[in-house]
C-alpha cells in the first residue's frame, strides 16, 4: 500500500498567510510520505466569479473595473506571499489567466448568456491559482510539491512529490466525493475530510453544549448518522471510501490539533458506547393511513409508498401498528400536502368505500434517531432512549426501528427537540455523577470556591468520575447561565460581559435541569430570603450547600420542615461550614449524636473574627482599625455587625443545639452586643464610617481584663440543658481559650464518653480559603453519597 494520505479541503480559505501557514503545519505533522490536497473552490473567491460573470452577462460597464480591481488584489496577495522567483512565476500565470478570462467575459458581454462551459472554465482558473499559490508556498517550506488539474490525477496510481495538489472541475461540496475516490485509486491509507464548521458531536452541539466528539464510527453508523441529518458527513462522499475499504477522518480546520473522528469498517467496536450519537431531523410531517379495511389486505403499504415513489416523495420513515389498523409515515414537512393527495388519489376508491377512513397529516414534528452498530440485540437500549424521553416530558408520537438496529427513531413535537437531544446525552453520555451547580453569591466566599473547584475539576472527574459543571452564577443583582458550564476560572470576564437581570426561578430552572443526572445549588450569601426557598428547591429535585447561617437559624418550623424534605427527597441540605467554618464540628457532633453519645455541653470561641480581634488588640491599634482589616481580610460577615452584635455566635450556638435535638429560636438567647446604641440602625456603610464609636468600650473591657490578668474572649454556650448564650468573658492566661490565636475557633464538647477531658476542635475558623474548602468538602461529601468513590 502507498503511503499516501489524501485530503479534501471544503469552503475552506486557503489565499491567506494564515490558512496556507496553517495548510503547511497540517500536511507536516500528517504521518504520511505523500499527501494529495484535493482542493475545493473557495466559497468566497466561488461568489464572486459568478457575480462577475453576471455583470458580464448584463453588460454593465463596471464589469472592467471590477476586474481589475480583482487583478490588483490577486497580484498584490502574490506579491505578499511568495517571494521572487517563484512569485513572478504565479504571477505570470495569473496574468494569462486574467487575458483567458477578459476573454471568456467578451463572449458573455457578447452573446449575453453564461454557458456551464464558460462557468467551469473560470472556476477552475481560480482554483489554478489557488493551488499554483498554495504549491508555491509548500515549495518554499521545504515541502516538494507540484499542481495537477483534477482530470489528469484521473490516470494516476502513484504520487512521487511530498504534496500534490489537485484543482478544478470540483463542483462546491464535491471535492469529498473526489478526494474519496482519487483516495481509492491511489491506494491510500485513508482520506481526510476538512471542513470550516465543526467536528463530529454526539448530538448537535448548538443544541447540547455538552455534546462529545464522536472518536470512532463504523461505515453503517456513519451513513445512519448522515442519514439522519447529522452536519459534516456526506454520505455519498463514503461510498468510494467504503468500497476500498479505506479509513476516512473528519476534522475541523478551526480545531487543527483535535484528531476528530475516523469512520472506519470495524469503528462501531472501538468505544464502550452502544449509541454513538443522537440526530435529528427537523420540519418533518407525519401521513397517517387509518382504517379497519386495511388490516390483513396484502399489498396496502406497497401501494402506498410505491405512489410516494412515483411522485418522487421521499419517505424518511414508516411505523406501521402490528394490528396493521394504521400506517403512519413520515415525510419532510414542506412535502406534507403533496404527500396526502398523492395517499388520497391511489386509495380513492378504498376511500369511497370506506375501508381507509382517513389520511392527514400531523406537521411540526422532528424525527429524533439514536445511532449505534453495537445497540444490536441489545436490551434495555430502547427501554433507556424512551423512558429519558418520558422523564424530560417529551411525547413520542411514533416509533421505528431500523432493520439493520443500527437506529432507534422517534417522531416527536418539533418544539420538543432540544429538551430530548439533552434528556438523551444526558442519559447516555454524562457521566453518571455529572452535576449542575449553581453557585449564589460569588463574594469572599463564593469567588474562592469558584477558584479551588477550577485547579481540581479535571482531576476529580478523571479520579473520581465527578464532573462539575459550573451552570449559573448570580449575585443579588445579576446573573449568568450557561446550558454547558461556566469555566470558574475565568467566570468574572463573563459575568461582566454576559450576566443579564437576575431572574431567580430562572436560575432554579436550570440550574434543577431534568436532563442533568443531579443538581445542586450553593448559597453563598447571608440572604434569609434564599434560606427561605431551600425546601422548594428540594422538592424539585436540587441539593443544597450552605455556609448561610439563616435557614440553620430559621424559625423551627421551617427548620423542621427543611431536615424532613431532605430525608424524605433524599436531596441533602449540607451546612458544615456554618459553624468554625471549615472545621469538622456539626459532623463530629452529628456523629457523636449518631453513635449514642450524649453531649451535655458545648462551649467556644466560634467567631473567627472576633478570636482574631480579641487576640490581636493590645491597646496599641484602636479596635475599629482592626475591625476594618478583618473585614479586609473576610474575616466578618458581609455587615460587620453581625459579628460584633454577637449575632453570629449567637446564630452558630443555636445551629449547634438544634443539632442536640433542642428546639430553640435565636431571639430567645441572651446574646451580648458590643456595638453601640448609636450605630445600631445605621446602614453598613455609614457603620463601619462611625467604627470609632466602639473604641471606648472595647478598651474599658480590655483594661478591666488586663487588671485581672485575664484575656478577652467571645464566647457561646449550649448548656446542659439546651440553654444558649453568646458573651464576651476574660480567661486566665492558661485557659486553653486564652490560648488562643489569630482567627482560631476552639470549641470543648463534654460528653458521657468525653467528661473529664472534653473533645477540642481548634483551627483557624474564618476566612475565604478555610471556609470554601469546607463548601468544597461538602461537594465531595455530595459526591459521595451520589456514588463517587472519594
Ligand atoms: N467569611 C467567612 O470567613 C465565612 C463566611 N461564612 C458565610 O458565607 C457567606 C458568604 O460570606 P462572604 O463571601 O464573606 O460574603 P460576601 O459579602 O463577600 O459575598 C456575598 C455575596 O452574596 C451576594 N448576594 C447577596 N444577596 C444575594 C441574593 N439574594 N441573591 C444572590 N446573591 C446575593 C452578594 O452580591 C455577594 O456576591 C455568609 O453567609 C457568611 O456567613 C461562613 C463561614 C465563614
Ligand atoms: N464572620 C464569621 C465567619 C464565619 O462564620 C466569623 O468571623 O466567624
Ligand atoms: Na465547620
Amino acid at each position: 500500500m502507498n503511503d499516501i494520505r489524501v485530503h479534501a479541503v471544503e469552503s475552506i480559505n486557503l489565499v491567506s498567510q494564515d490558512g496556507l501557514e496553517k495548510l503547511i503545519r497540517i500536511l507536516q505533522s500528517s504521518g504520511e510520505a505523500h499527501q494529495v490536497v484535493v482542493l475545493a473552490p473557495f466559497t468566497d473567491v466561488n461568489l464572486e466569479l459568478n457575480n462577475l460573470l453576471h455583470v458580464a452577462m448584463q453588460r454593465d460597464e463596471r464589469l472592467w473595473s471590477m476586474q481589475e480591481q480583482r487583478f490588483t488584489r490577486w497580484t498584490a496577495l502574490v506579491e505578499d506571499l511568495l517571494a521572487v522567483p517563484a512569485g513572478t512565476k504565479v504571477l505570470d500565470r495569473i496574468k494569462q489567466g486574467f487575458a483567458d478570462m477578459e476573454d471568456i467575459l467578451r463572449s458573455i458581454w457578447l452573446v449575453q448568456e453564461i454557458s456551464e462551459g464558460a462557468k467551469r472554465y473560470a472556476g477552475a482558473l481560480c482554483d489554478s491559482w489557488v493551488a499554483d499559490i498554495a504549491c508555491h508556498w509548500a515549495n518554499l517550506h521545504d515541502l516538494s510539491s507540484n499542481l495537477l488539474g483534477y482530470a489528469d490525477s484521473q490516470k494516476k496510481h502513484s504520487v512521487e512529490e511530498a504534496v500534490l495538489f489537485v484543482y478544478g472541475a470540483v463542483k462546491d461540496g464535491q471535492s469529498e466525493y473526489a478526494a474519496a475516490s482519487l483516495a481509492a485509486q491511489l491506494g491510500a491509507v485513508g482520506v481526510t475530510f476538512w471542513n470550516n464548521s465543526s467536528l463530529l458531536h454526539n448530538a448537535d452541539h448548538r443544541e447540547v453544549p455538552s455534546a462529545l466528539v464522536i472518536r470512532s464510527l463504523s461505515y453503517a453508523e456513519a451513513t445512519e448518522l448522515s442519514f439522519f441529518g447529522a452536519p459534516i458527513i456526506h454520505s455519498h462522499a463514503l461510498v468510494p471510501a467504503i468500497a476500498a475499504s479505506l479509513d476516512v477522518q473528519l476534522r475541523c480546520w478551526k480545531e487543527e490539533q483535535d484528531p476528530g473522528t475516523i469512520i472506519s469498517k470495524h469503528g462501531d467496536q472501538i468505544e464502550p458506547n452502544r449509541v454513538k450519537g443522537f440526530s435529528i431531523i427537523h420540519d418533518i410531517a407525519l401521513i397517517n393511513v387509518e382504517g379497519a379495511g386495511m388490516s390483513g389486505v396484502i399489498g396496502i403499504a406497497s401501494r402506498l409508498f410505491s405512489a410516494m415513489r412515483k411522485a418522487s416523495i421521499s419517505v424518511v420513515l414508516i411505523s406501521q401498528a402490528s394490528s396493521e389498523y394504521s400506517i403512519c409515515f413520515a415525510v419532510p414537512e414542506h412535502e406534507a400536502e403533496r404527500a396526502c393527495a398523492t395517499a388520497k388519489k391511489e386509495f380513492a376508491p378504498e376511500l369511497e368505500a370506506a375501508s381507509i377512513q382517513s389520511i392527514e397529516a400531523e406537521t411540526g414534528l422532528a424525527v429524533l434517531a439514536a445511532v449505534g452498530q453495537q445497540m444490536t440485540g441489545q436490551a434495555g437500549v430502547a427501554g433507556k432512549f424512551f423512558s429519558s424521553l418520558g422523564k424530560a416530558g417529551v411525547n413520542v408520537i411514533a416509533i421505528a426501528q431500523g432493520s439493520s438496529e443500527t437506529n432507534i427513531s422517534a417522531v416527536i413535537k418539533g418544539s420538543d427537540s432540544k429538551k430530548a437531544l439533552r434528556a438523551l446525552h444526558a442519559r447516555f453520555f454524562l457521566s453518571k455523577r455529572a452535576i449542575s451547580v449553581g453557585l449564589l453569591g460569588p463574594g469572599n466566599i463564593g469567588g474562592t470556591l469558584l477558584q479551588q473547584i477550577s485547579k481540581e475539576t479535571i482531576r476529580l472527574k478523571e479520579q473520581f468520575g465527578l464532573d462539575i459543571h459550573i451552570r449559573g452564577i448570580a449575585n443579588s443583582r445579576k446573573m449568568l447561565l450557561d446550558q454547558d458550564g461556566i469555566d470558574p476560572g475565568d467566570w468574572k470576564e463573563r459575568f461582566e460581559n454576559e450576566a443579564v437581570e437576575l431572574d431567580q426561578d430562572l436560575f432554579t430552572r436550570h440550574i434543577g435541569a431534568t436532563y442533568f443526572p443531579h443538581s445542586l445549588i450553593i448559597d453563598c450569601t447571608t440572604s434569609s430570603q434564599l434560606a427561605e426557598q431551600y425546601v422548594s428547591w428540594l422538592e424539585s429535585g436540587i441539593h443544597v450547600i450552605t455556609p448561610n447561617k439563616k435557614a440553620g437559624t430559621a424559625p423551627m418550623e421551617y427548620y423542621q420542615r427543611l431536615l424532613e424534605t431532605s430525608m424524605r427527597t433524599g436531596k441533602r441540605f449540607l451546612y458544615e461550614t456554618t459553624v468554625g467554618a471549615g472545621l469538622p464540628i456539626i459532623w463530629t457532633l452529628k456523629d457523636l449524636v449518631q453513635t449514642g453519645d450524649t453531649v451535655h455541653r458545648i462551649e467556644g470561641i466560634v467567631s473567627g473574627t472576633l478570636a482574631w480581634l480579641f487576640s490581636s488588640y493590645d491597646g496599641s491599634v484602636p479596635f475599629s482599625a482592626l475591625v476594618r482589616q478583618a473585614k479586609e481580610m473576610g474575616y466578618t460577615e458581609p455587615d460587620p455587625r453581625d459579628d460584633l452584635s454577637g449575632m453570629d455566635v449567637g446564630r452558630k450556638t443555636v445551629i449547634l443545639a438544634r443539632e442536640l435535638g433542642y428546639s430553640l429560636e435565636v431571639e430567645d438567647i441572651p446574646i451580648q452586643s458590643l456595638v453601640p446604641e448609636s450605630l445600631d440602625g445605621c446602614s453598613p456603610s455609614e457603620f463601619m464610617e462611625r467604627l470609632e464609636a466602639i473604641d471606648p468600650v472595647i478598651e474599658a473591657a480590655y483594661k478591666e481584663a488586663v487588671a485581672k490578668g485575664e484575656k478577652l474572649r467571645y464566647v457561646g454556650i449550649v448548656d446542659e440543658r439546651g440553654n444558649c448564650s453568646a458573651s464576651l468573658k476574660s480567661y486566665a492566661s492558661d485557659h486553653p481559650f486564652a490560648q488562643a490565636s489569630g482567627t482560631d475557633n476552639v470549641i470543648c464538647f463534654t460528653t458521657d464518653r468525653y467528661l473529664s477531658q472534653p473533645l477540642v476542635i481548634k483551627g483557624p475558623g474564618a476566612g475565604r480559603e478555610v471556609t470554601a474548602g469546607g463548601v468544597f468538602s461538602d461537594i465531595l461529601r455530595l459526591a459521595a453519597y451520589l456514588g463517587a468513590r472519594i
